[in-house]
């Protein structure tokens, strides 16, 4: 399989806003002080000042375009000193500038992406004493390393669960950028203020990831961490002062559930908290939430780039209802659905011990119905599972009330299993909104437990109905095994260096790497995706909910499991 092939969807590819080891645009040859003048150079260049535009080559390139290298090599002087970016370029500036030669160019602008970007990475032959390259350690991950995002090719549209572009089920090639370390790195560690925010509902593992987040960046050298309270809120509260952080004040957070932090919903507007940020003198920031929280983290990025900050903005998408596009799975699910275990098993001891005995289950699950699928998948003891995704009526022959009737005459009891965002259309719309926007959710468990007793009540048929919501018991819970590591490998690719300590301070000092990893990139989400690691661009991953869907094997291996019927 060739790995390096472009992809065929490019809005689905990470652009990042520098690029790092293969791109070199400056020679520092004649420098005598590298690091000051770059200093200065950075100054200038912000400012505009006495920038002459020397040479204008426009040209969509690739690495190794012959037409990109002639060009370039006619308008200067010192092409020799010029790699060639493997990465398309919109556009190409080469500038002069008292009496330095470095370049300007701007790439993949049209995607929003990226900005213009300095970039200055010294060429090996001019550090042929030590350029830091060691050798003996493969533990970088090349920038053009891609992880395939699908890796099904189904042969036709009428495959379970198969997601075809057209009727032959053409096979789409569609990658996405591999995560982890860089060799390269974009901030000066002493000049990092990191902060970290948590927004939304809790979520099992949110002090895991804080935790490791804060870790990875003092490996880094970052001595500036900061964590902000109660979600976007802790930018604009004035009674509100942010938490520095340190690897001992969060070295047993993550045994305790909940967020070290706070969480909350609504909160101040992206121009406030871009204004409260530059005033803190924050540099990266980490956001740690669901879907709203990284559409927020989104408009956060954007207005940094209007501003033209240097400021970078990684999420880490957190959500137990699993509901975010493209990931194999977020942090707190795997334990949702492991808690959640105790709350059917207590339902169906219930159920099973009474005279025709009725034990339902409310799960979370606003608009997906991972956790109450895998649950009821993983206890074996549900009859009825529902879920947001697939419509059920409750009365009349084909409703669940009749299948509860049928279960009770021949088993004796029955166990459902219901996620909370499912039935709304049974309920009454109150269109109430949470802080954040959120439509608040009608209580469909109690609904099913009311319409039960009233229909056993009315049918003179008895029956024990007794209901359990561990919703919150679920979500304010600690880690499990399974999540802790994801969290771990979250928070160490967040701050995109993992691993070999020693490699970033072996080269930091010496080199002062500019640009490359430690926030090279803005605007991305870490997850999961066929078990590797990988960043997306946010804006791909929320563009709406993952659901589950209808045709796919895993709720057809639910029905199986249940051996419920179709309830409309
Ligand atoms: N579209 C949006 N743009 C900017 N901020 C948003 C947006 N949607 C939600 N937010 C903010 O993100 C935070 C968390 O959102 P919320 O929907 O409550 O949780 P989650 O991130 O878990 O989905 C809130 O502070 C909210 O104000
Ligand atoms: O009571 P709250 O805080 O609004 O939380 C309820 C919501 O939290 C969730 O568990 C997760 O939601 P978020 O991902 O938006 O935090 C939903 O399933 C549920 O609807
Ligand atoms: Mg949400």
């Amino acid at each position: 399989m060739e790995v390096l092939s472009p992809p065929i969807k490019p809005t689905l590819v990470l652009r990042p806003r520098t690029s790092h080891s293969d791109h070199t645009l400056l020679s520092l040859r004649s420098l005598k002080n590298p690091k000051s003048n770059l200093t200065r150079i950075l100054r200038n260049v912000e400012a505009k000042a006495h920038i002459e535009k020397h040479v204008s080559t426009a040209a969509t390139v690739d690495y190794g375009d012959p037409g990109w290298k002639e060009s370039t090599r006619r308008s200067s002087r010192r092409a020799s000193a010029f790699r060639i970016s493997p990465m398309r370029l919109e556009n190409y500036f080469c500038y002069s500038f008292s009496g330095l030669r470095f370049s300007l160019y701007s790439f993949y602008a049209k995607y929003g992406a990226c900005e213009l970007a300095l970039l200055l990475t010294p060429l090996s032959p001019d550090f042929a004493d030590g350029y830091p390259t060691d050798e003996e350690w493969h533990g970088y991950i090349n920038n053009n390393d891609r992880v395939l995002l699908k890796v099904i090719h189904y042969s036709s549209p009428k495959s379970a669960g198969a997601q075809c572009i057209d009727p032959a089920c053409t096979w789409v090639e569609q990658w996405v950028h591999r995560a982890g370390p860089r060799e390269k790195i974009y901030f000066k560690p002493e000049e990092v203020k990191a902060a970290i925010v948590t927004c939304g509902g809790l979520c099992p593992g949110l002090n895991d990831v804080i935790r490791q987040i804060v870790i990875t960046l003092e490996i880094y050298g970052v001595k500036q961490i900061v964590g902000i309270p109660f979600g976007y809120r802790g930018f604009s509260d004035s009674s509100l002062t942010e938490m520095p952080l340190s690897r001992t004040v969060v070295q047993n957070i993550h045994l305790s559930g909940g967020s070290l932090l706070g969480v909350s919903r609504g909160g101040p507007t992206v121009t406030e908290i871009v204004d409260s940020m530059e005033e803190r003198g924050i540099n990266m920031l980490f956001v740690l939430g669901g879907n709203g929280t990284h559409a927020g983290a989104n408009a956060i990025h954007e207005e940094c780039r209007k501003r033209r900050l240097r400021i970078a903005v990684v999420g880490v998408p957190k959500t137990i209802d699993n509901d975010i596009l493209h990931m194999d799975k977020t942090f707190g699910f795997d334990t949702a659905v492991e808690e959640a275990q105790r709350a059917i098993y207590s339902a169906y001891i219930e159920a099973h011990s009474a005279y025709r005995g009725i034990g339902i289950v409310k799960l979370m699950g606003r608009s997906s119905g991972f956790i109450a699928m895998q649950a009821s998948l993983a206890s074996g003891q549900i009859d009825i599972c529902l879920i947001p995704e697939v419509p059920f009526n409750l009365h009349g022959p084909q409703g669940v009330l009749s299948h509860l009737k049928y279960l009770l005459e021949t088993k004796g009891s029955a166990v459902v299993c219901v996620a909370e965002g499912a039935g709304q259309d049974l309920l009454q719309k109150t269109n109430a909104t949470d802080a954040s926007g959120n439509i608040i959710l009608g209580d469909i468990g109690a609904h099913i437990q009311q319409e039960t007793k009233k229909f056993f009540k009315e049918t003179g048929f008895p029956a024990d109905v007794k209901y359990i919501d561990p919703t919150y018991m679920i979500r304010a819970g600690r880690a499990n095994a399974s999540d802790g590591i994801l969290c771990t490998v979250l928070g160490q690719n967040a701050s995109l260096q993992q691993g070999y300590p020693g490699n970033v301070h072996s080269i930091y000092p010496m080199f002062w790497q500019v640009h490359g990893a430690f926030a090279g990139y803005s605007g991305i989400t870490v997850g999961i995706c066929n078990t590797h690691y990988v960043y997306f661009p946010i804006p791909e991953v929320i563009t709406e909910p993952k659901v589950v869907d209808p045709n796919s094997r895993m709720w057809h291996r639910c029905l199986t499991s249940t051996g419920q019927p179709d309830f409309i």
